[in-house]
């Protein structure tokens, strides 16, 4: 993949290639499409996060919403996205023990009880360890100060699928 390759896209090429870059929400790469050429990834990149950006905070909210829970029900049920396979199955979600797994059910019931979104977390970045420590952790969070989180972990994620399409190594993560 490169970017005249991308430029080139008609639209249901783009968003095929481009609709999982932000979990579930094909329209931000509908949206984006609009503004090619692109003149290389980091300028398609900055187009998704500029789209997120100009939401108003219940658009925001809804592309957390979006994101499967880590260790939830769906990777329970096969039904993630690839993606999200991947990068759950990555940082060891798929091979939990029981308890484990209940631990993280209960915090991310906490987590969306307190805040209305789920807790997200680019899981390729962190060790398993980290997934139950980060949502205790973030939990304690004021919630103007945790959306800000999360969508910058929805913008960890949207890099790295990013840079698996562009065959590159993502710097700055
Ligand atoms: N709730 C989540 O954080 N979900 C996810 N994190 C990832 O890295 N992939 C997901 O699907």
């Amino acid at each position: 993949m490169d970017i005249e390759k991308v430029n080139s896209m008609d639209f249901g090429e783009f968003v095929d290639v481009f609709g999982n870059v932000i979990e579930r929400c094909p329209l931000i790469a509908a949206a984006v499409w609009s503004q090619r050429p692109f003149s290389d990834v980091e300028d398609l990149e900055k187009h998704f996060f500029d789209f997120i950006d100009a939401l108003p905070q219940s658009g925001q909210e809804g592309i957390l919403r979006c994101h499967p829970d880590l260790a939830g029900r769906e990777l329970q049920r096969g039904t993630l996205t690839a993606e999200s396979q991947r990068e759950q199955s990555g940082a060891g979600l798929t091979s939990l023990r029981a308890d484990e797994r209940l631990q993280l059910a209960e915090l991310n019931a906490q987590y969306r009880a307190r805040f209305g979104f789920p807790f997200v977390l680019a899981a390729r970045l962190r060790g398993r360890a980290a997934v139950p420590r980060e949502l205790a952790r973030r939990l304690q969070c004021p919630p103007p100060q945790e959306l800000r989180t999360a969508l910058d972990e929805v913008k960890k994620i949207g890099r790295l699928r990013l840079a698996d399409l562009f065959g590159a190594h993502p710097a700055g993560l």
